[in-house]
């Protein structure tokens, strides 16, 4: 038998399962990759908001990242919510052990709530997008690291090349929350090229969880050896089949989470 495909993510726990390290794992589950996890925060979070965060020591990220690169032969990774500046500058410390780095700068829950600490616009476009393969980040977290308004798709081209210049060698500004739109559209620069992936937009209240779905099954069609582009494409095309099977489904009294594949 052959080993299956090995990915970590560094991401924070969403008690509630839809977002965070849970969904990371079920999505490389998915994928039938061998997921691996190194906690950076704790949430006590439901499907309503995010009620408190502990966050993991730096010390202790390092520690987990030292067991599980130490032993295990990781072929990608995804970063989620890494909460504190100190942490995103540890992670970058790492980056030269980290391949197929797929870097969501998690810095808002979809419910509003702050997800970092402060200042997390300098740490992440200087110390971790460099060492990059592709930076995912929704439109109100491209706001934030830009420092300006992004809203429709013009910005979000705009701001998919500004982003570039910090050094990631593909940006993908996710537009999940462009309004009226007929169409889920993200905006992808990759080598001075934009492009625009889209996918039909799915009606529902589900959407806890997409950004981090779309980041982890990038990041394990990455350790499946998958080219970027097709693992970007898969990755999209995940996300909408997750969100149509569990558009009707009431679970939670806020944005809900996502189904799960293997869909095949
Ligand atoms: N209602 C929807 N229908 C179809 N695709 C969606 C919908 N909401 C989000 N997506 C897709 O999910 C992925 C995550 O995007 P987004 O929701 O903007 O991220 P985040 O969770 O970080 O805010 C993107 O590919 C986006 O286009
Ligand atoms: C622990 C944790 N990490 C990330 C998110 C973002 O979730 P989304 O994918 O909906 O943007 C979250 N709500 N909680």
């Amino acid at each position: 038998m052959t080993n299956p495909a090995v990915a970590l993510t560094i991401a924070g726990s969403d008690s509630g399962g839809g977002a965070g390290i849970q969904a990371d794992l079920k999505t490389f589950a998915a994928h039938r990759v061998f997921g691996t996890s190194v906690i950076t925060a704790l949430t006590a979070q439901n499907t309503i908001g995010v009620r408190g965060i502990s966050a993991v020591g730096p010390a202790f990220v390092g520690a987990q990242l030292d067991a599980v690169l130490g032993d295990l032969p990781v072929a990608a990774v995804k970063t989620g919510m890494l909460a504190t500046p100190e942490t995103v500058a540890l992670v970058a410390t790492y980056a030269p052990r980290l391949p197929g780095l797929v870097v969501d700068p998690v810095l808002v829950a979809s419910s509003g709530d702050r997800l970092f600490t402060r200042d997390a616009e300098r740490a992440y476009l200087d110390l971790l997008f460099p060492h990059a393969a592709v930076v995912t980040p929704n439109l109100r977290e491209a706001s934030v690291l830009l420092g300006r308004e992004v809203v429709d798709v013009d910005d979000a081209i705009k701001a998919a090349t500004d982003l570039a210049v910090y050094g990631s060698r593909c940006v993908v500004v996710k537009g999940g929350h462009l309004r009226g739109s007929a169409e889920a559209v993200d905006v992808v620069w990759h080598d001075g090229q934009v492009e625009v992936l889209t996918a039909p937009w799915i009606d529902t209240a589900n959407n806890h969880g997409t950004g981090c779905t779309f980041a982890a099954a990038t990041a394990a069609r990455l350790a499946l050896g998958q080219p970027l582009a097709d693992a970007l494409r898969g990755a999209k095309q995940y996300v909408h089949e997750a969100l149509s099977r569990s558009a009707g489904w009431s679970l939670g009294a806020g944005h809900g989470p996502l189904s799960w594949g293997p869909f095949d």
